[in-house]
């Protein structure tokens, strides 16, 4: 385990540390998806040595290029304890980098084991310690409190699945309580109010609980009631590029929330180009001046 970890000893919010990093290298947020294809098609092997070479090639076109990176859990996590050694390593290799790093573990649990995973997600000295952590709400939204509790503990950020980019979710997310309101726009209210009691100098930061709203779902929200641009919640936004959303989608989807809140993945649109690290750079810089 390395002992840097530079943004969060800081102790400066997660919703400050991530408009910083936007507004220094954009709103684009590479996906670290180390998928068997990917893996093949870039020669490397199917285990462990084959993970970090990956990795490696990944972080080096993202170092001083964008200021976020989302590892996918799930495709380390396949490879049993030698996959999770090397996310471990490449987590706290991208943040000694600068990179803010968004674990994207999709984790939710009944209260007293929420608290387990956040800690093992968000404290900055433990083996996975990561910026944020995305996170279910499915089963009940106060079950994510003691990860909203360790976010602020460790001045770390959330990001609640809301809309998601596949269709399948909206059966879930957009099903309506007796009064008409969303399952995603009860979410999206829940979570402004807890990213509202962990504002720290209210100059008008993002927020550090945020929602993940799929690039190609956006446009769904303000239809369905669900206002996006409330409380200034960061947005990440999966599904640009390999999912089929563009540029446009995005920015006709998200509305007035896109300019300040929203981060967009993109995963396989950009490691498809690999593994030549001009063409993995030249990937990066295309789609950051796509995403403005
Ligand atoms: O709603 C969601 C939530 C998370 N994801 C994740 O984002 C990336 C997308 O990869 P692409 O290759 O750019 O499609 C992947 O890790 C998903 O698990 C999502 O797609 N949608």
């Amino acid at each position: 385990m390395s002992s840097s970890a530079p943004s969060q000893a800081a102790e400066i919010s997660f919703g400050i540390r991530l408009g910083a990093a936007m507004s220094t290298h954009g709103r684009l947020c590479v996906g670290l998806d180390p998928h068997p294809q990917i893996l093949s098609d870039w020669g490397l092997t199917q285990n462990a040595a084959g993970l970090r070479s990956f990795c490696a090639r990944v972080l080096e076109a993202c170092a001083g290029r964008v200021g976020v990176l989302k590892p996918q859990v799930a495709f380390f996590e396949r490879f049993g304890v030698s996959g999770m050694q090397v996310l471990s390593e490449v987590q706290h290799q991208a943040r000694a980098a600068g990179l803010l790093v968004i674990a994207d573990a999709k984790r939710g649990d009944i209260g007293s084991t929420m608290a387990g995973y956040a800690e093992a997600w968000l404290n900055p000295h433990g083996d996975f310690g990561a910026d944020a952590l995305t996170v279910s709400p499915y089963l009940g939204f106060g079950s994510l409190q003691p990860a909203i509790d360790a976010a602020a503990r460790h001045h770390g950020g959330l990001f609640v699945l809301a809309l998601t980019s596949n269709p399948e979710g909206q059966q879930v997310q957009l099903a309506r309580d007796p009064q008409g309101v969303t399952v995603a726009g009860q979410i999206a209210a829940a979570a402004a109010a807890a990213s509202a009691a962990l504002i720290q100098d209210d100059a008008g930061e993002l927020g550090s609980i945020g929602l993940v709203v799929g690039a190609t779902t956006a446009g769904l929200a303000a239809d369905h009631g669900i206002d996006l641009a409330a409380g200034r919640l960061p947005l990440l936004a999966p599904g640009y590029g390999a999912q089929g959303a563009d540029a446009q989608t995005l920015r006709d989807g998200f509305g007035a929330s896109y300019r300040e809140q929203v981060l967009v993945n993109s995963s396989r649109g950009i490691l498809g180009q690999g593994p030549d690290l001009f063409s993995l750079t030249r990937a990066i810089e295309l789609a950051k001046a796509d995403l403005g």
